[in-house]
């Protein structure tokens, strides 16, 4: 790594990159110094509240409704902000990586929303974080263009979708760019970088910035993140209560604190989202421990659980009593080449969104372009000409602790295929990780870092209960790298040996694969992608 600018107190460690100056300008840098400089401190508070709460857990605390806040729950009184312009009817959203393609296609495939992904679907190599942010600000400025080396054409539509932006989690951090010689917060980086860009000309465009905030574990990150965009707009002269962001209640804690989640972004919120994936690593990863949470093979573990329709149907209670949008989550069959497997994946898609939408959700998300009309088509059904159905309050929901936590009765053990598949797609999807692509396609669904960390903690789980012994793991992880290396003879095979057996057969369960391999494998070494 070289040092090529020093402005304020934020350094920039990363390498040059063909136009990274219109991003990474002295006044943009000494914007997120001021955020680094009034946040740190909390969100390393916050960092270690979430190791000692999970600490809690693994040694048999009970997990329940706060006893802190009943007030915020009892309260009938209060509602988040009014939906802003872009954001009312929100019955189809695609996400996927700010990549150049990508962008376009996303903003001209017919959705109502693209979030614009810096977390899931992104691999944190400086080029795709730089980068994103260019292809970002081009976009806003709608001068984004594209051609390929067979010379196709891509360019913005008339139609666009509202752009949501998907900052990474406040357990990351961003090592090319440091204060003091430490990492400034990755949601700050991606969150300013953007916020400093793109704001002021989204709002002369007739929207505003908005957000997708993931991985939050509790309302006082949501806090953290509302003084985040106070700060923001008082520093940029923008109006307060300009922002918008969408929490994904994606971790079992924060199932517990949908109301006060809302409560702390009231001024800013546009709702709640679904991120099944990862509440499903959330829960067997705080659960590891505990015989009763050894869930089946990923592919047996459906919406239709009991568990997870109680989380589904708590979230869009809350959101609607709160006058908030509720966003469905991820169905993982994306289309391919094969008519007959891609009809199965259709229909599978359509009753995923036909639930979702008959439960009260008032959009969902898609992962391919492909799947725009299908959605769509799903959520005409229901909404018809309204642009939402937030005004349907499910006040028949009554969702208990007992109820989000009831996993058992999903049990079962894995089968051979199952563990094998596990191992298969970490592997393949770390591969993938290394060499800067954050989502990919494996036998017809997305796999992206979310399903990955399903995977990888689902085999450390099965070890751990005796489900599957250390010894099958050891000998199908030789058979999937050597098959992998012989598939692709560049695979960085004794590195996605490491990270799998670091974070899947490792005495202490990690918390995230993303952490620990950003640092010793995805940056600032030789032949990783800069
Ligand atoms: C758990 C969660 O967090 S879910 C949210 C995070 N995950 C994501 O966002 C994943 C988003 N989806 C993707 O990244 C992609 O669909 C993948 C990687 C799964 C598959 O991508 P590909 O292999 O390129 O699919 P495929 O070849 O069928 O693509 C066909 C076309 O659609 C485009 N496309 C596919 N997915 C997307 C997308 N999500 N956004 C925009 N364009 C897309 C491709 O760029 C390609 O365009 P082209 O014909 O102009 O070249
Ligand atoms: O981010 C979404 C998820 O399902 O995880
Ligand atoms: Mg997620």
């Amino acid at each position: 790594m070289s040092t090529t600018a020093v402005t304020h107190r934020v350094e920039v460690l990363g390498t040059p990159g063909e136009r990274y100056e219109e991003i990474l300008t002295p006044e943009a840098l000494d914007f997120l110094g001021r955020l680094d400089q009034a946040f740190s401190t909390r969100r390393f508070d916050l960092l270690a509240e979430r190791r000692r709460r999970a600490e809690r857990l693994a040694s048999g605390a009970a997990l329940d409704f706060s006893r802190a806040t009943p007030a915020v729950r009892a309260d009938p009184g209060w509602r988040v902000a009014p939906a802003a312009p872009g954001l009312v009817d929100r019955r189809v959203e695609i996400t996927g990586p700010p990549d150049r393609r990508m962008t376009i296609n996303a903003l001209n495939s017919g959705a109502c929303v693209w979030m614009a992904d810096f977390e899931d679907a992104t691999s944190p190599t400086w080029r795709n974080i730089v980068g994103g942010q260019l292809n970002l600000l081009d976009a806003v400025e709608r001068r984004i263009d594209f051609t390929t080396p067979e010379g196709k054409e891509y360019r913005l539509g008339e139609n666009l979708a509202t752009l949501v932006v998907r900052p990474r989690g406040w357990h990351l951090v961003e090592k090319h760019l440091v204060v003091d010689g430490r990492p400034l917060s990755a949601s700050l980086v991606d969150f300013g970088l953007y916020f400093f860009h793109c704001a002021q000309r989204q709002i002369d465009a007739g929207h505003g910035p908005y957000f997708y905030l993931p991985k939050l574990e509790n309302h006082y990150e949501a806090r953290l993140w509302n003084d985040v965009f106070l700060l923001a707009q008082e520093l940029l002269g923008i109006p307060r209560g300009t922002v918008r962001a969408t929490v994904l209640i994606e971790t079992i804690t924060a199932a517990f604190e949908m109301e006060e989640i809302l409560y702390e972004l009231r001024e800013h919120s546009a709702g709640l989202n679904a991120g099944r994936w990862d509440y499903l690593f959330s829960l067997i990863k705080n659960f590891a421990h505990r015989p009763d949470f050894v869930l089946p093979d990923r592919d047996r573990v459906t919406m239709t659980a009991p568990f997870l329709r109680a989380y589904t149907e708590l979230l869009v209670r809350t959101c609607h009593r709160r006058g908030a949008h509720a966003i469905g989550g991820m169905a993982a069959q994306v289309p391919g080449k094969d008519a007959a497997a891609d009809e199965a994946a259709f229909a599978k898609v359509r009753l995923d969104k036909e639930r979702e939408a008959e439960d009260g959700f008032d959009g969902s998300w898609v992962a391919h372009p492909g799947l725009v009309p299908l959605c769509r088509e799903v959520f005409d059904g229901v909404l018809g000409e309204h642009p939402h159905q937030v005004a349907r309050t499910r006040e028949d929901v009554e969702v208990t602790a007992a109820e989000l936590l009831a996993v058992r009765e999903a049990g079962g053990p894995p089968t051979d295929a199952g563990v094998r598949a596990n191992i298969a797609v970490s592997l393949r999807y770390f591969d993938a990780w290394l060499r800067g692509q954050g989502a990919v396609a494996l036998h017809g669904l997305m796999e992206d870092a979310a399903t990955a960390e399903i995977a990888r903690v689902q085999i450390w789980q099965w070890v751990r209960h005796g489900a599957v012994s250390r010894e099958s793991v050891e000998r199908l992880l030789d058979e999937e790298l050597t098959a992998l290396g012989a598939e692709y003879p560049w695979a960085r095979v004794e590195d996605l040996r490491e990270i799998f057996e670091r974070t899947a057969l490792a005495r202490e369960l990690p918390a995230f694969f993303t952490s620990d391999a950003y640092a010793r494998h995805l940056v600032g070494r030789p032949g990783t992608p800069s």
